[in-house]
């Protein structure tokens, strides 16, 4: 809706109201239209202003209703009408001008904001282009290759860039409306012609060809296989060459392809379950609006290795102080180099609402004594950590939330060494924790809801996306992973190179490939995982069956290789040395691959791109079925805002459980089948209980199934 109110003397105030961020629903957009007219028809308006509800201006149109059909008046009429207004009209931007928000702006003659507001043009992060004329005025407004910048990034600026770039016309800081109001006095009368953007010609630099055709490389690249992206440069294209008229007709045809495409379906689910995972709830019934967080001020960190420092980083950004311990003399000087140094960049980067933290270094235990929580990120190694969390039960106080940053050991048995198990959760970080999105926030049997509910808040103060998944081997995010690095173990023993592999996952539109991105992590990592599992090291029978079922022994074979990836220049491919990142196909990896083949009687076959994927995916896509089924994931939203945020899932292709529905959950069980048939002694290609359970009643859509486990649990069909 939008109200309507004539303020003293002769100005017009229409007021957006839509809760929270007055979106543009059709709602809102018939109330826009309807007090428009009015304030023309008034022959006692001679100016009008138009503002947000509750101190946010807009936050673009309402993503909810693309759902559905296109209902009430469409944008792009309301704001030609509004640009061809007679008496000047301004905008009065406070909190946020997004997308369909600034685009209405950028038709209205004038844009007034708050210091403090946030302006952007972000339909490009949903899959779509700003589609309200925002492609075609922006570029009159402020030139092509500002326009370019905002429009293919879809990145938030303050309100003095905006001014800088000339998207406004004032800034202030104090009443907006107040000073909107006191601006269209001023102006009445004045003529309009040079406020309607949509006659100025398009300003662009003499190599207008060279910088288009720059900006449309670049976004191939930031983002490969994703459309909208490259729609946006068309658009803009359109914007530098064409007259207005045509470039509308452009943004339109453009806009209308990629709302039919399956990526902006898959980018608005990612908006939203962004947003779901905060909503979260725990088997046990505690949740988000039942649980209170406690608000931590210091905290503590153990072992300084790179997740402690980027962990200590990460609380300081907060302003929380932080007491980082290292017992290693080494260790700890070095840390207490690279930290502050660390810290200063990254508070340099960001501009902080708050000054950063005070960090205080110790090799002694004893001195988090006085903190409230503690987060334990030693060396992944069971006794050590139990160690840890024996001495510190008996030297914090009572009542500190004692967290490990463990990637996937049981967070119940270190909560068995403590005296409050309720305090303790897994704060599961990555790497480099002040900068990685993802926290995995693991609950164990015994984990409070405040304890989860702190660990929850904590990670959104620091800026992360954090999920509440259950505690079981890998939580979810690794034990999704397992499978998918052991069928890409198993396609190198059937024929394929690493770089078909990667070639393939990077096509689909992972930022690297699983071989490559094993090399950059370090192989040993997984290494020393599998050999405290007793699948390898000395002792173990050198065979391809361990533990019951298929085992490829390759990985460690190139580690005792003393190939441990980028960190020694040589793994799955070759670097220019130690620390190299340019990734080269090494012949070493070839010959030892065919020796490995002949040693073990396989004959290499051709492997198609096609099976690449499905088998590396659809093995991934399983074992997330199979956590919704253990309730170790509240819902397909958790599982898929990990793998975006952590695991570098393209995010056009919304997340895997989100892509599952996409391909169709009968043509993934269907290949499951078919591939698990060929390699029975795979277990993680046996088609999930839940995934035929919901192909039995039709596949319905990801949106439902979280409802439709549940029903299922109390069934107990699963
Ligand atoms: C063509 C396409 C055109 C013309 C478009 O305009 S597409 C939309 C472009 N706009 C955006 O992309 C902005 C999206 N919103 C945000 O970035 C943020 O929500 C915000 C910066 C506006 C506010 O952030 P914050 O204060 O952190 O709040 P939340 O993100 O948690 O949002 C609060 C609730 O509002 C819902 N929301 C937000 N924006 C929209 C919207 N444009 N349409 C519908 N609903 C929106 C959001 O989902 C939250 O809902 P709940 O989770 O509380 O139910």
């Amino acid at each position: 809706m939008a109200m309507y109110s004539r303020l003293p003397g002769s100005v017009a105030l229409i007021t957006l109201q839509n809760p929270p961020v007055n979106a543009l629903s059709a709602a809102v957009r018939q109330g826009i239209v309807d007090t428009v007219q009015r304030a023309l028809k008034d022959p006692k308006v001679t100016s009008v202003v138009i503002c947000g509800q509750n101190g946010k201006f807009c936050g673009g149109a309402d993503i909810r209703e693309f759902a559905g059909p296109m209902l009430g008046p469409p944008l792009v009429p309301m704001i030609h009408a509004i640009e061809a207004v007679d008496k000047p009209v301004a905008a009065a931007i406070e909190g946020v001008a997004l997308g369909g928000g600034l685009e209405l702006a950028l038709g209205c003659h004038y844009r007034i904001a708050h210091s403090k507001a946030l302006l952007g043009l972000p339909e490009v992060t949903l899959g779509l282009l700003p589609g309200a004329g925002g492609s075609q005025r922006l570029p009159r407004l402020i030139g092509l290759t500002a326009a370019l910048d905002l429009i293919t990034t879809g990145r938030h600026i303050s309100a003095a860039e905006a001014l800088k770039l000339g998207i406004l016309d004032q800034v202030t800081d104090n009443n907006v409306v107040d000073q909107a109001v006191e601006f269209v006095r001023r102006v009445a009368g004045q003529p309009l012609d040079s406020r309607r953007l949509s006659t100025l010609p398009c300003p662009c630099p003499p190599d207008v060809d060279s910088l288009l055709d720059k900006a449309m490389v670049k976004v191939r690249q930031r983002s490969r296989g994703a459309l909208a992206p490259v729609a946006c440069v068309q658009a803009l294209m359109a914007a530098a060459s064409l007259p207005y008229t045509q470039g509308m007709e452009k943004e339109r045809d453009l806009l209308t392809t990629l709302f039919n495409s399956g990526q902006a379906r898959a980018l608005q689910y990612a908006f939203f379950s962004q947003r779901v995972v905060g909503k979260w709830s725990l088997p046990s019934g505690a949740s988000w609006d039942n649980s209170a967080a406690r608000t931590i001020s210091k905290a503590a960190v153990i072992g300084l290795g790179t997740m402690g420092r980027g962990i200590v980083v990460a609380l300081a950004l907060t302003g929380i102080s932080v007491v980082a311990v290292e017992t290693q003399e080494k260790q700890l000087a070095e840390a207490s180099q690279a930290v502050p140094a660390m810290l200063q960049r990254e508070a340099g980067r960001r501009s902080l609402a708050t000054p950063p933290g005070v960090i205080s270094f110790s090799s002694n235990l004893q001195d988090v004594s006085e903190v409230e929580l503690v987060i334990e990120a030693v060396f992944e190694d069971m006794s050590l950590k139990l160690q840890v969390f024996r001495h510190l039960t008996s030297v914090c106080r009572p009542g500190t939330l004692l967290c490990s940053n463990t990637s996937g050991l049981d967070i119940d048995q270190l909560a068995a060494v403590t005296q409050s198990p309720g305090l303790v959760v897994g704060m599961h970080f990555f790497a480099p924790a002040h900068v990685m999105k993802l926290l995995e926030v693991v609950y164990g049997p015994r984990s409070s809801p405040e304890a989860v509910a702190t660990a929850m808040q904590l990670g959104k103060r620091m800026g992360k996306v954090s999920v509440a998944v259950g505690n079981c081997p890998g939580f979810v995010g690794n034990r999704m992973l397992k499978p998918y690095l052991e069928q890409a173990n198993f396609l190198l023993e059937e024929g394929a190179t690493p770089q078909q592999v990667d070639e393939a996952l990077e096509e689909f539109g992972f930022p690297m490939g699983v071989f490559r991105m094993s090399d950059l992590s370090g192989l040993d990592v997984g290494w020393r995982i599998r050999k405290e599992a007793g699948l390898t090291g000395p002792g173990v029978e050198s065979t391809r069956t361990r533990q019951g079922r298929r085992y490829s022994p390759l990985p460690d074979q190139v580690c005792e290789a003393g190939r441990l990836g980028q960190k020694t220049g040589r793994g799955w491919y070759q670097y220019d040395g130690p620390g190299g990142r340019v990734a080269r196909s090494d012949p070493w990896v070839h010959i030892f691959l065919e020796a490995y083949r002949a040693e073990h009687g396989l004959v290499a076959r051709s492997i198609a791109p096609e099976e690449i994927l499905e088998r590396c995916l659809y093995a991934l896509i399983n074992e997330g079925f199979n956590i919704l089924q253990d309730a170790m994931a509240a819902g397909p939203e958790d599982i898929d805002a990990i793998y975006v945020f952590g695991y570098g899932w393209p995010r056009h292709h919304g997340g895997p459980m989100f892509h599952a529905g996409q391909v169709g959950l009968g043509r993934i069980l269907e290949r499951l089948q078919h591939h698990h048939h060929n390699h029975p002694d795979v277990p993680h290609l046996k088609p999930s209980t839940l995934l035929r359970r919901l192909v039995a009643v039709g596949s319905p859509p990801v949106q439902t199934w979280r409802e439709f486990i549940n029903k299922e649990r109390v069934h107990s069909q699963l």
